[in-house]
C-alpha cells in the first residue's frame, strides 16, 4: 500500500507494529508482510528520499551530511576524557534509517565476533548462523575482471535484496596503497567475508552497478514490495512511547503506541501481536525508557511510572572510537579533491550517466583490518591485556567481556584496527583543503574498545535529543592504543611505492610527529570520533549482566515487545554494522516470527484434531 495517513493507520487492524522504518525494521517489516494473513505497520520519523540525488547517487553520499532531512544531526555531551569536544553523531532520518545515509560500505566480522555473542549468553548467534541470514539478505554482482584484491566466492555472497558490487572507479593509488601495506605486514585478504577479516581487501559495496545507485532497506526492501495491501508504513511521525498493559502473569503486553504528527500526538492502539523497537542505538533507549521500561532511579527522576525495572536500558554503549591522518600527496593524481573542481565535476556527471566514474563509486576503497601484533610489540600487549583488569570496580558483565577481548589483543586472526583509505581530504572543520592540491587520508578505528558510555534521555519530551555519551578514552587503554596504530598508519607514507607519491604530512602536522608520544596522544584526543557504528544499548545479555533482551531480542519483564536493532549487540565486531542489521532482521523474522506461524498452524491442527476427536465422542 501507498504510504499511509495518519487516520487509515489509526482505523487498521494491527499485528506487527514496527517503530522506525530504518535498516533492519524494513527488513522485518517487509519479511513480515510477505504473509497476507497479517497485517504490518510501520511507524518512521523522517520522510522517504525516493529519487534524492544525496541518497542515490554513491559518489554524493556526504552531502546529505548535516541535512536535518536525512541526517538527525546527533551530537554528543562533553567528552571528559577527549578535551571536553562534542563529537558529530550522524544518523539516518526517513526510510532505511541510516543505510539511506552511510557511506556504501559493506563488510563482515569475523568468526570470533559471533562466537563472542555466543559466549555472552546467546545460544543460536554463532558465525554459522550470522552467514546463514546475511546471505539471506544480499547478492554480489561479481567483478568482470581481476583489477581489486578481491577474489569473491560467490556462493557466501547471495541470494538477498541488498546489491552488493565493486566500485567501476579506483584511485590512482588503491595499487600503491595495496602494495605500502602488504610490505608492513598488512597482506591482502581475498574474500574477508568467509570469517577471517584479517587483511586489506578492495571494500564491497552496497551500489546497484545496472543503475548505479545505493542498494539499501528502502529500496531493497520496501520499494518493490510498497503496493502490498498488508504493509502500512506511515512517515513523519514520531514514536514517543510504547503502551503497555500488564497481564496477569506480571508480564508487560505491548498493544500500541503514542505517536507525534504534525506536533499532535496520537494514541494507536490494538495491536494484535507485536511491537517491535527498530529506532536505532540513539533512539529505541528513549522510547523504552518514555514507556517506563529502564533504570528505576533515572526514570523516577523524571515522574515516569517504573513499569520494568531494567537499570541495563541506554548502557554499554560502544562505538568503533575513530580519529584520522590526511597526508598532501602528488597534485597529478585523479582523486576525490577533483570533485571541487565544477568543471571536473561536470565531466563526472556526464560519466555518470554511464554508470562509471567517481560519482558511481564509494569514497572509501581499501579497508584494512589490522591485529595489534600487527601494530606493536608484545611487552605492549601484554601492558594493554593486564590493564584490561586494573580497575577492579568492574561490573561483572564487563568483566565477562573483557574476559573475551583480552585474548584477542594477542590473536593475529582477530583485528584489532582498521584503516580506510580515502583517497582525497577527510573532512573536518580543523582543516580545509586546498584547491588545487591533492590529498590522501586514512580513517582509523579502534575496532574492540574498552570503554562503555550511555544514553538515556534527558527530558519527558520526546522531541528533545537524548543524552549521549559515547565515553571516549574513558577507559585510557583506548587512548594508548588507537595512538599506537596512529604510529603505524603513519608508516605507510613512508614506505614505497606511497613515499614518492607523497609531499608532506597535513594531519597530524609534521611538528607533532616528530614531537610523538603526548603530542600524538593529544591529537588523537582532538580529532577523536565515532566511525557511525554505534551499539550496546538494548544488549542482548542475560537479565543478571545488564541485559535488555533475550537471545529471542524479546524485552525482559514483556510478552510481546521486541528490539531488532543494532542496540542489541553487546559487543563490537571488527566491522562497519549494515550488513550485521540486515541479517539480525533476517534472523528475527525466520527464528522467531515464522516459528511463532508454524506452531498456530500446528495448534490450529491439534485443535481441530480435538474437535473432530470430540465431534466422534458425541456421535459414537
Ligand atoms: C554516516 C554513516 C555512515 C556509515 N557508513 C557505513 C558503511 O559504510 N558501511 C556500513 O556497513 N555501515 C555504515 N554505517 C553504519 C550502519 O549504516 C548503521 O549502523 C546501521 O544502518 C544501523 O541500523 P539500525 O537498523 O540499527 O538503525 P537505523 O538504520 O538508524 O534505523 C533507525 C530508524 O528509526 C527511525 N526512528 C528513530 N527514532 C524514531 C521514533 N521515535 N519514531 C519513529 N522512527 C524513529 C530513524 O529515523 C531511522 O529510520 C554508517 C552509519 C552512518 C550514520
Amino acid at each position: 500500500m501507498p504510504i499511509v495517513h495518519i487516520d487509515e493507520l489509526l482505523k487498521a487492524q494491527i499485528d506487527y507494529l514496527v517503530v522506525g522504518g530504518g535498516t533492519s525494521g524494513l527488513v522485518v517489516a517487509s519479511r513480515l508482510s510477505e504473509d497476507p494473513e497479517v497485517t504490518v505497520a510501520v511507524i518512521e520519523a523522517g520522510s522517504y528520499h525516493k529519487n534524492v540525488e544525496e541518497v542515490d547517487v554513491p559518489g554524493l553520499a556526504n552531502k546529505a551530511f548535516n541535512n536535518p532531512l536525512c541526517d538527525w544531526i546527533f551530537l554528543s555531551t562533553p567528552q571528559a576524557h577527549a578535551n571536553n569536544q562534542v563529537v558529530y553523531l550522524p544518523r539516518g532520518k526517513g526510510l532505511g534509517g541510516s543505510s539511506l545515509l552511510n557511506l556504501l560500505g559493506l563488510s563482515r566480522g569475523s568468526k570470533a565476533d559471533f562466537e563472542a555473542l555466543e559466549a555472552l549468553g546467546n545460544p543460536g548467534w554463532g558465525w554459522d548462523e550470522i552467514v546463514r541470514y546475511t546471505k539471506r539478505s544480499e547478492t554480489l554482482v561479481p567483478l568482470k575482471d581481476n583489477h581489486t584484491c578481491f577474489r569473491a566466492h560467490p556462493s557466501i555472497h547471495h541470494p538477498g535484496p541488498i546489491v552488493k558490487s565493486y566500485s567501476p572507479w579506483y584511485s590512482p593509488l588503491q595499487e600503491p596503497v595495496i602494495q605500502a601495506l602488504t610490505t608492513l605486514g598488512v597482506p591482502i585478504n581475498f574474500d574477508p567475508a568467509n570469517g577471517n577479516n584479517v587483511g586489506t581487501n578492495t571494500g564491497l559495496c552496497t551500489i546497484d552497478p545496472s543503475n548505479a545507485t545505493r542498494s539499501y532497506s528502502a529500496s531493497a526492501y520496501y520499494e518493490p514490495f510498497s503496493s502490498r495491501p498488508n504493509l502500512l508504513v506511515l512517515t513523519n511521525a514520531l514514536v514517543s512511547k510504547v503502551a503497555l498493559a500488564q497481564d496477569d502473569d506480571g508480564l508487560q503486553r505491548a498493544i500500541g503506541a503514542d505517536l507525534i504528527v504534525d506536533g499532535k500526538t496520537f494514541q494507536l492502539r490494538g495491536v494484535r501481536k507485536e511491537v517491535i523497537l527498530s529506532a536505532g542505538t540513539f533512539q529505541t533507549p528513549p522510547i523504552l525508557e518514555l514507556s517506563g521500561i529502564g533504570n528505576p532511579a533515572l526514570l523516577k527522576e523524571h515522574n515516569i511510572p517504573v513499569l520494568v525495572d531494567l537499570p541495563g536500558v541506554g548502557e554499554n554503549l560502544q562505538d568503533h572510537t575513530l580519529t584520522f591522518l590526511v597526508m598532501e600527496t602528488d597534485s597529478t593524481l585523479e582523486g576525490l579533491d577533483n570533485l571541487r573542481d565544477p568543471a571536473f565535476m561536470q565531466a563526472q556527471r556526464e560519466l555518470y550517466k554511464e554508470q562509471k566514474g567517481i560519482l558511481a563509486s564509494i569514497a572509501c576503497q581499501t579497508f584494512s583490518y589490522v591485529p595489534a601484533s600487527t601494530v606493536t610489540d608484545q611487552g605492549t600487549i601484554r601492558r594493554w591485556q593486564e590493564e584490561t583488569v586494573k580497575n577492579q570496580r568492574l561490573p561483572i558483565s564487563l568483566e565477562k567481556q573483557y574476559d573475551i577481548m583480552r585474548p584477542w589483543l594477542a590473536n593475529s586472526q582477530e583485528a584489532q584496527f582498521e584503516l580506510l583509505a580515502l583517497p582525497g581530504h577527510f573532512f573536518r572543520p580543523m582543516s580545509t583543503p586546498e584547491l588545487g592540491k591533492k590529498y590522501f587520508s586514512f580513517a582509523l578505528s579502534l575496532l574492540h574498545p574498552l570503554s562503555r558510555g550511555s544514553v538515556h534521555i534527558k527530558s519527558t519530551n520526546p522531541e528533545d535529543p537524548p543524552a549521549i555519551d559515547p565515553n571516549y578514552f574513558g577507559h585510557p587503554t583506548d587512548l594508548d592504543m588507537l595512538t599506537e596504530a596512529l604510529k603505524f598508519n603513519l608508516k605507510v607514507f613512508d614506505v614505497e611505492p606511497m613515499k614518492s607519491a607523497t609531499v608532506a604530512p597535513v594531519l597530524p602536522s609534521k611538528n607533532t610527529i616528530a614531537s610523538g608520544g603526548d603530542a600524538l596522544k593529544e591529537y588523537v584526543k582532538e580529532t577523536v570520533g565515532g566511525e557511525f557504528h554505534p551499539l550496546g544499548t538494548a544488549s542482548m545479555l542475560p537479565r543478571v549482566d545488564g541485559g535488555v533482551v533475550d537471545s529471542n531480542l524479546k524485552v525482559y519483564g514483556t510478552s510481546n515487545l521486541r528490539v531488532i536493532d543494532c542496540s542489541i549487540l553487546p559487543l563490537e565486531i571488527s566491522a562497519h554494522l549494515q550488513s550485521v542489521a540486515y541479517a539480525i532482521g533476517e534472523k528475527v523474522c525466520a527464528n522467531s516470527f515464522h516459528v511463532r506461524r508454524v506452531l498456530c498452524i500446528i495448534l490450529m491442527i491439534v485443535k481441530g484434531a480435538d474437535i473432530i476427536k470430540s465431534a466422534a465422542s458425541i456421535l459414537l
